[in-house]
């Protein structure tokens, strides 16, 4: 079960490396889910002897008054060889063989948070401790709960203390040391109160029973180490850790191990207790219970990791891909994205995405309601017909049929077309268009990169600016050749009409009547409608022919053949993505290496159970 706390430590220290310890960060994180043993206990309580004697090293700043003003998050880590050392979190890679630098850089840390004063500060000091003669544990040793200011503080340090030391062990997957010094009541101990407070059926909370040496004479800690005064979910646990003068001689820590083992098996009050007092043996059990608390949190954590790194995967998928670094790398990249919004145009077009359908509304309804709306009848009213005819005959009346007179007026009645078919041309422009930008805002891949993304917009429109001239030159061309050729067929059943409805024997001057016009101006209308009929149809041919397929076929060939000339540092502009995009998938992705990392050795742990 080594392996599993030795996970833990290292799950936790990486987290810390990338600042993930659960306070900002929206997502649960495995600071949050990992359980953790913090030392709760009034000032001067032996809470830092305490650490020190589970540690096996003397490393700790101490004095008397306010001494802990910062968390200190304190890993244990076990080596099977070699000389032991400590690491800080803030100086990463520099090893502390030398304890005594330990102790001051801990007070340096601490001074450049809070400065020299008696202030404490909520940031904690990160420190790793590697050694032969430790077991693997995560322990938090935090600032001593106080009932008065002292000189220098403000009023409202008892309280700060108070709510720093609940924020740390509140967390349910806390485990709380509760430390109470044997030589003051215990009905008095503010580790005691506190940990009831955030725990109040003890199943995290382990008390600890400091200074038992320093009893009054004929006093004894037996009845609270037995359970009999005080009974805690957990066996209280009773420690011997070295006096001042013990420090003050620089008695070492092997040697003060060596005389609490002595003190409890020696000492007749506690001898039938001495197998489960002391130091190592507390070192042990809590070893022992963060293996079950570990054990029974690996499918929560196992979820949590899994959770997260969909989520991470998910992000990174969203941000895009990292920009490629060569010039060909970037084209092909520009071209895949391009290709994307060229698919998603199309599938506008085709019905996949909607939007295509209104360019049928425009031969369909648009069209032929602007084509009636030409009202030809008034075009060729008497009064109209009788003023063209006239004038197409100039100073020669007609003799048999007025050639020209019927020519002129289909001509004027014909040109009148080009309007509509202009403005269906300009319609299925404006939509195609709007589809442009649909589908632009639709390309996920564009939204990376801002330039690409305007100009491959541009290089759309421009081509569809082109198409457009082209469709209208086609298209109204169409109405030309209607009108510089007429449909010979029509015209040659005229005479026969004539000679058949008409009188021949009708003066030069009785061509001009009413009946005769009113002939003339119906025989046009029924031919200006056929035309108009076969326009209405081969309009929207020509449209779709130049502009839609066209646009289907060909919309950035353009903008292809301007890309192919450009060098890498250009095609690089095209992709100036946002830097704190950039940024953000940097650190994402580390985030799901670690948690990748993190995956996996807890899979491996998960299956070797
Ligand atoms: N004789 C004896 N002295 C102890 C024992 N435990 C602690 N002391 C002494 O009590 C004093 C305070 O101990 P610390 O370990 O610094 O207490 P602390 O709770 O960490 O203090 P703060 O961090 O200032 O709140 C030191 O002089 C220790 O030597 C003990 O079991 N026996």
């Amino acid at each position: 079960m080594e392996n599993l706390i030795a996970l833990v430590n290292r799950l936790q220290r990486a987290c810390t490396a990338l600042g993930d310890h659960g306070d900002e960060s929206a997502l649960p994180t495995l600071w949050d889910a990992l359980p953790s043993i913090a030392v709760v206990g009034g000032q001067s309580s032996g809470k830092s002897s305490v650490l020190e004697s589970i540690v096996g090293k003397d490393f700790l700043p101490r004095g008397s008054g306010i001494v802990t003003r910062r968390p200190l998050v304190l890993q244990l880590h076990r080596i099977d060889e070699g000389r032991e050392y400590g690491e800080f979190g803030h100086l990463p890679r520099k090893k502390f063989s030398d304890f005594a630098a330990v102790r001051k850089e801990i007070g340096d840390e601490t001074d450049r948070e809070t400065g020299r004063s008696k202030q404490i500060s909520t940031v904690p000091i990160y420190l790793s401790i590697y050694s032969p003669n430790v077991v693997n544990l995560t322990l938090i040793d935090l600032p001593g709960l106080t009932k008065v200011a002292i000189d220098g503080q403000s009023e409202s340090i008892v309280m700060d203390i108070e709510n720093m030391v609940r924020s740390y062990i509140e967390k349910p997957n806390c485990i709380i040391l509760a430390v109470s010094p044997a030589n003051q009541d215990l009905a008095t101990s503010d580790a005691i109160k506190i940990s009831r407070e955030v725990d109040p059926k003890g199943e995290r909370t382990f008390g600890v029973l400091t200074k038992i040496d320093l009893m009054d004479k004929g006093t004894d800690a037996v009845d609270i180490l037995e359970g009999k005064s005080y009974k805690l979910q957990f066996p209280w646990i009773g420690v011997v850790n070295r006096s001042q003068a013990d420090i003050n001689k620089n008695v070492d820590m092997i040697a003060a191990r060596r005389r609490e083992r002595e003190y409890f098996a020696q000492t007749p009050e506690y001898q039938h207790l001495a197998a489960r007092m002391g130091s190592e043996h507390l070192g042990k059990v809590l070893s022992k219970h963060l293996e079950a608390v570990i054990k029974s949190r690996i499918p929560g954590l196992q979820s949590l990791i899994n959770k997260t790194i969909i989520e991470l995967e998910s992000e990174l998928s969203r941000l895009g891909k990292p920009i490629a670094t060569d010039a060909g790398g970037k084209l092909y990249m520009i071209m895949e994205i391009c290709r994307i919004f060229d698919g998603i145009f199309k599938e506008h077009l085709d019905g996949v995405r909607p939007g295509g359908d209104k360019i049928y509304s425009v031969f369909d309804n648009q069209l032929p309601g602007a084509l009636k709306r030409l009202q030809f009848d008034k075009h060729l009213a008497m009064e109209n017909v009788r003023k063209l005819i006239t004038e197409a005959d100039g100073y020669q009346p007609h003799l048999i049929a007025p050639e020209q007179g019927y020519r002129r007026l289909i001509e004027t009645a014909l040109i009148t077309i080009k309007g509509p078919a202009e403005a269906s041309v300009d319609a299925v422009h404006a939509i195609l268009k709007e589809l442009v930008h649909k589908s632009i805002n639709e390309t996920v891949e564009l939204k990376q990169y801002p330039s690409l993304r305007v100009e491959v917009g541009n290089a759309a429109v421009e081509s569809l600016d082109r198409m457009k001239e082209e469709s209208k030159r086609a298209t109204l061309q169409l109405v030309e050749m209607e009108n510089s050729y007429l449909t010979v067929d029509f015209f040659r059943k005229l005479p026969q009409d004539v000679e058949k409805g008409g009188n021949p024997t009708h003066s030069v001057f009785d061509r001009y009547n009413d009946s005769y016009l009113r002939r003339i101006g119906s025989t046009v209308l029924s031919y200006v409608n056929m035309v108009c009929a076969s326009l209405r149809n081969s309009i929207p041919k020509s449209i779709v022919y130049c502009q839609v397929r066209e646009a289907k076929r060909s919309l950035l060939d353009h903008f292809f053949a301007e890309l192919g000339k450009k060098e890498a540092r250009q095609l690089g502009k095209l992709l100036d993505e946002d830097p704190a995009i950039m940024q953000r998938r940097v650190s994402i992705a580390k985030r799901l290496e670690l948690y990748r990392a993190a995956q996996s050795e807890i899979d491996s742990v998960a299956w070797s159970k």
